[in-house]
């Protein structure tokens, strides 16, 4: 996002503040302001005649200082300015609280010229027009011609369709995400399925291990044990102030890739990414973190171009005490609504960090929970296929971990609730395989504790082929990130037990996938329902095209995340994941299911993650979470009013 030499990375990482001093004005000034420290400018000719814009600016601002009413921004003036000095931004750091902290000397200039074309937050390239040129002494600095952003969005696509190594659309597109963020989010937003696979699932799992060797320009922020005890104050190294949503990893668990240490960042600003372009969060209010305590991947350790700590991963006390700090700083910086979403720790981590910040912050886990909710949206869509409802069928899973169980528990809440037995039941018909074979009673001494309510009364089974003949299941499920672990025989076995066999391959990226399109359509002769984490493109079996949905959790948190923060929720709770599985279920169409999708496509994904959205808030209005008050009598309309729109905006 910045460069870090030089008066380009004080310009570039300080005009994001600008944009949280001028929020509330955006909409009256349009134009393009920077904060910068009391640093004297550099007498170029742009800096010579910004005084009358710094004065109409500064003016604005003052203008502005009182809460406007004509603003339909759902983060009201008040909350989002609340600090110790009793809801009223402490700007000048003039509270006698905070009297021991450092400030920063800030003043206010425009940016214009040079710097203008530099700022990703408002560089429009050539689409800048004759009057902004004028105005912000940009001649010159660009050829004569103007042109639309529906011309740059048809030349950059031009572009990426040249490149035939998937990395390099990856590297494109980051670089235009760092060069014009609006024409980056334009792009992904009207292309959305051709480009989702290049900013997330799988190009970015090869990015994260290359992510040495492809480092251009840092992207996120970085916590790493050398910043123990200093928190706070990285936080507040990062250009933008008003956070609603950061994605956090300490990359030990990168899809199906293992740990990928500091490199796990592409992650976190994927899906971040996605938070925007499919969900409407602002760019500027996602934060993208990566904790770093090490890496155990030894060829990390030994790769000269590892960009993280050369050292083993931290546990224990100095983990828990690390990832403390973070937590107590996040809302300390950002206030109690921020959304912090873990993506991507190991098991052994993920599930005690939820347990423990899940009753006092607005935390979930993705992987855990993100993936369960999109799961069940799939599993109810298919009921329309196969026939029965949820609690007719027996479940089988290969993985027993974050995504297994997490799914696993969701299915068996929903039956529960369905059917009205106790969860205890509910579970009985759900049965996972982890490495060791079956997950069974006589195991469970030795089980990790969030196997343990699935350890059933059942004679050890080693093989997921036996415990397919023996369980029988209706619909099996890949969550092991073992790829090709959905062998021929496996799909043969569902295939004769099910006219219809559901087969979820969910891990990722796809070489990571429990079987491809292509095996479970050929190998169930056609017969198989069908869906995988990473996308497949239609496969052809005797003479017939089979499509198959991507069954992914970035169809939930975007719209889950949009829905916490329209209601102003203050925690997360599992109605509001089962009411988005009903609201994505309730977006597929009976052509997409005549297709034999469970899905519905990713290119109506705005307008599915407005309807998440809707649900979500409305449920944390039920239940008493939402302090956004009073309930918008529209919460769609609501939802999709306050998405954010990457439309270049006219600056005077
Ligand atoms: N499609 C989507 O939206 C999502 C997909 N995923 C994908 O799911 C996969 C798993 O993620 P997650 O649950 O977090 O990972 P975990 O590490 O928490 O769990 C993996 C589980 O798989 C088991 N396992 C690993 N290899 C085998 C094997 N060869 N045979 C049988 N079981 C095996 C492990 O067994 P043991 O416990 O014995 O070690 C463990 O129970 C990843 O590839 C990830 O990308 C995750 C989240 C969302
Ligand atoms: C999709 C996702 O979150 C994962 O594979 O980890
Ligand atoms: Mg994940």
């Amino acid at each position: 996002m910045f460069s870090l030499n030089g008066s380009s990375f004080l310009n570039n990482s300080l005009s994001g503040v600008s944009k949280s001093l001028t929020q509330s004005t955006q909409r009256k000034i349009s134009a393009p302001s920077v904060v910068v420290a009391s640093v004297s400018s550099n007498g170029r000719p742009a800096d010579r005649n910004v005084s009358v814009l710094m004065e109409n600016t500064l003016k604005e601002m003052r203008e502005n200082a009182a809460p406007s009413s004509s603003s339909s921004s759902p983060v009201t003036e008040k909350e989002s300015k609340s600090t110790v000095g009793g809801g009223v931004e402490d700007v000048y750091g003039e509270d006698t609280a905070t009297e021991d902290q450092y400030i920063t000397p800030w003043t206010v200039t425009v940016a214009s010229g040079y710097p203008l074309l530099r700022d990703p937050h408002y560089n429009k390239g050539l689409a800048f027009g004759e009057k902004e040129r004028d105005a912000h002494f940009l001649r010159g600095l660009l050829p004569p011609v103007v042109v639309s952003q529906a011309l740059q969005v048809k030349k950059m696509m031009a572009n990426m369709r040249q490149y035939q190594v998937p990395l390099q659309r990856y590297m494109a597109m980051m670089d235009l995400q760092e060069r014009n963020e609006r024409l980056f989010y334009k792009l992904l937003i009207e292309n959305v399925e051709e480009l989702l696979p290049v900013v997330y699932t799988p190009t970015v799992g090869e990015a994260c291990q290359k992510y040495g060797s492809i480092f251009r320009q840092p992207q996120g922020l970085f916590i790493s044990l050398k910043e123990k005890g200093r928190i706070l104050e990285v936080l507040r190294n990062w250009p933008e102030k008003k956070i609603q949503v950061i994605v956090v990893t300490d990359g030990e668990r990168i899809l199906g890739l293992g740990d990928l240490g500091c490199q796990g960042m592409g992650i976190p600003v994927g899906k971040l990414s996605l938070y925007s372009a499919l969900g409407g969060i602002r760019p500027s209010a996602c934060l993208p973190v990566t904790i770093d305590v090490g890496t155990n991947n030894e060829q990390l350790l030994n790769d000269e171009f590892y960009i993280g700590l050369r050292r083993r991963r931290a546990t224990g006390q100095e983990y828990a005490e690390l990832l403390d700090e973070f937590m107590t700083a996040v809302k300390q910086n950002y206030g109690e609504k921020v959304l912090i979403q873990f993506e991507d720790f190991a098991n052994h981590n993920a599930f005690d960090l939820l347990a423990k910040y899940g009753t006092t912050h607005l935390v979930f886990n993705d992987d855990i929970q993100g993936t369960a909710s999109v799961v069940l949206a799939g599993l109810i869509t298919a009921l329309n296929l196969v026939g029965g409802t949820l609690s007719d069928h027996r479940f089988l899973f290969l993985g027993a971990g974050e995504a297994g169980t997490g799914i696993a528990e969701l299915i068996a809440l929903e039956i529960s609730k369905q059917t009205n037995i106790p969860v205890e039941e509910a579970r009985k018909k759900i049965w996972l395989v982890d490495s060791k074979g079956l997950i069974v009673k006589s195991r469970v001494e030795s089980l990790q504790h969030f196997k343990r309510p699935w350890a059933h009364e059942h004679e050890p089974v080693t093989t997921l082929l036996d415990a397919v003949k023996t369980i029988k299941p209706t619909i099996l499920i890949g969550s092991s990130g073992a790829g090709r672990t959905f062998t021929k025989e496996v799909i043969e076995a569902m295939t004769a037990l099910n006219e219809k066999p559901v087969i979820l391959a969910l891990s990722n990226p796809t070489s990571q996938s429990e079987c491809t399109a292509e095996e479970a359509y050929t190998w169930s002769e056609g017969r198989a329902i069908f869906a995988s984490g990473s996308p497949f493109s239609p496969v052809e079996y005797n003479g017939e095209f089979y499509a198959s949905g991507q069954a992914n959790n970035a169809y939930i948190f975007p719209g889950l995340g949009l829905g916490l923060i329209i209601s102003g929720a203050i925690r997360v709770h599992d109605d509001m994941l089962l009411a988005a599985s009903e609201a994505l279920a309730e977006q597929v169409s009976q052509e997409n299911l005549d297709k034999g999708l469970i899905y519905p496509p990713f290119s109506n994904i705005r307008k599915i993650s407005a309807q998440i959205a809707a649900r979500v808030a409305a449920k944390a209005y039920e239940l008493g979470l939402a302090t956004r008050l009073p309930q918008p009598e529209n919460l769609v309309k609501h939802a999709e009013s306050c998405m954010y729109s990457p439309n270049y905006r006219n600056y005077r």
